[in-house]
């Protein structure tokens, strides 16, 4: 069932700037410059009606998703890694954890990079290594002056998010938030109660169902498709970094912050691909028939009470049978010892090791009936 290796590599492996990003809501297809393409986020499972409208599109995407590895062309070929995001000394680094074991559950090949601000504390910080992440240190980003409606904090966590687009030593990289977990698992919804701020709520239209309340049309043309921040892959840039916060200093701040922001700014150039990559879990009670449950490959813990570290069961919806599965499958992960990153060396090491011995034991066979000269193996050393 776990097949998120294979797609996490496809995701990172596809060139981002190939062909055309087709806009569904907005029936436009825009030339992808390679230069512009760096974030790709996910989208909701077409519905059959979308698909036959749509077929041609989805199936470009589903080409985009399933083409094979490049092969590698220079010596230098740059790197691909997920990366996450951690601050402060609370219970997020359990997150993040239970993060970079899943990964190594779905045996990934490529390393979980944890950004973290300053205020993560040494102790958090050697857990990580402990499980085989790589922690960069960023520079806390600050929202523009007087422009807090919110707390302060907040802000500062989830802007400096943005600094993850100076990691130019890797040339794609899938982001995830430290509440996801990477078995199976973008659009957003905006049915929940912290959508209230939003024209959206106040109409009743969610782009999860566009057809079931039409957009009114006195209020001029329809919101622009709106992605979940929690799970995107895209092309770490200099430029694109250096604009991110240029335009930052002149953007009101709004409730999801960097959320709503990446929204803005990467508007016209964002690629929509199937939601199955990152179900935010209010999707489950409020569009059931666009989540297929056993296809998910990324489930985000982000309905509130949903943190699996933090569940109670107790808040809406919380006691549920599929969230207390969801959360029961975290915590399998969470507790399983053999995913710890000295576990898994070990026993990668110790199927090296077998895998010498056969293959000398073989060998030595062979040249006792003389078919190859005997060598001997390379010290374990
Ligand atoms: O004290 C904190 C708070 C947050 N985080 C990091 O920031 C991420 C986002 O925070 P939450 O998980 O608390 O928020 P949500 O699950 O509601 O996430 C959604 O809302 C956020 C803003 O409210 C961001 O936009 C985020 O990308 C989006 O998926 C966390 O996963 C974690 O990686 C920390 O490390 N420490
Ligand atoms: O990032 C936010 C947040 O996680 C909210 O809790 C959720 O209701 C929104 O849909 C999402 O966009």
């Amino acid at each position: 069932m776990h097949t998120g290796g294979r797609n996490d590599r496809h995701l990172l492996e596809s060139p981002v700037s190939e062909g055309l990003v087709y806009v569904p809501q907005l029936r436009v297809a825009l030339p992808l410059k390679p230069s512009t393409a760096s974030l790709v986020p996910f989208f909701q499972k077409p519905t059959d009606k979308w698909l036959l409208k749509h077929h041609q599109s989805y199936y470009h995407f589903n080409r985009f998703l399933q083409k094979p590895p490049q092969p590698a062309k220079a010596a230098s070929v740059p790197s691909r890694a997920f990366v996450t995001f951690l601050a402060g000394n609370g219970d997020y680094v359990k997150g993040v954890v239970g993060l970079a074991k899943g990964l190594r559950k779905v045996k990934s090949k490529y390393p979980l990079v944890v950004a973290i601000l300053p205020d993560v504390p040494g102790e958090h910080r050697q857990i990580l290594v402990s499980q085989g992440c790589t922690v960069k240190e960023i520079e806390p980003v600050y929202p523009p002056e007087n422009q807090t409606q919110f707390a302060m904090a907040y802000y500062v966590i989830n802007y400096s998010k943005l600094r993850i687009w100076e990691f130019v030593e890797y040339s794609k990289m899938i982001y995830l938030d430290g509440d996801i977990q990477y078995f199976y698992a973008v659009m957003d919804c905006f049915c929940e109660k912290t959508w209230s701020h939003s024209p959206q709520y106040k109409f009743g239209y969610c782009q999860q169902c566009p057809d079931k309340v039409k957009w009114p049309a006195e209020l001029g043309p329809k919101p622009a498709l709106y992605f979940n921040a929690g799970m995107f892959v895209y092309e770490p840039n200099l430029s694109t970094y250096h604009d991110l916060l240029k335009t930052l200093k002149t953007t009101p701040t709004t409730p999801f912050a960097e959320q709503d922001f990446l929204n803005m700014f990467f508007r016209n150039i964002y690629r929509p691909i199937p939601p199955i990559y990152n179900l935010v879990l209010a999707l489950l009670w409020r569009h059931p028939e666009n989540i297929d449950l056993e296809n998910v490959k990324v489930v985000h813990y982000c309905a509130a009470g949903s943190k699996p570290w933090r569940y109670t069961g107790e808040e809406v919806n919380m006691d549920r049978e599929d969230i207390k599965i969801l959360v029961k499958k975290w915590w399998d992960i969470y507790d399983d010892e053999s995913l710890d990153y000295k576990n898994t060396v070990a026993s990668r090491n110790a199927e090296a090791g077998a895998e010498q011995r056969n293959l000398q034991a073989f060998l030595e066979a062979l040249s006792e009936v003389g078919v190859v000269p005997c060598v001997t193996a390379p010290s374990a050393a």
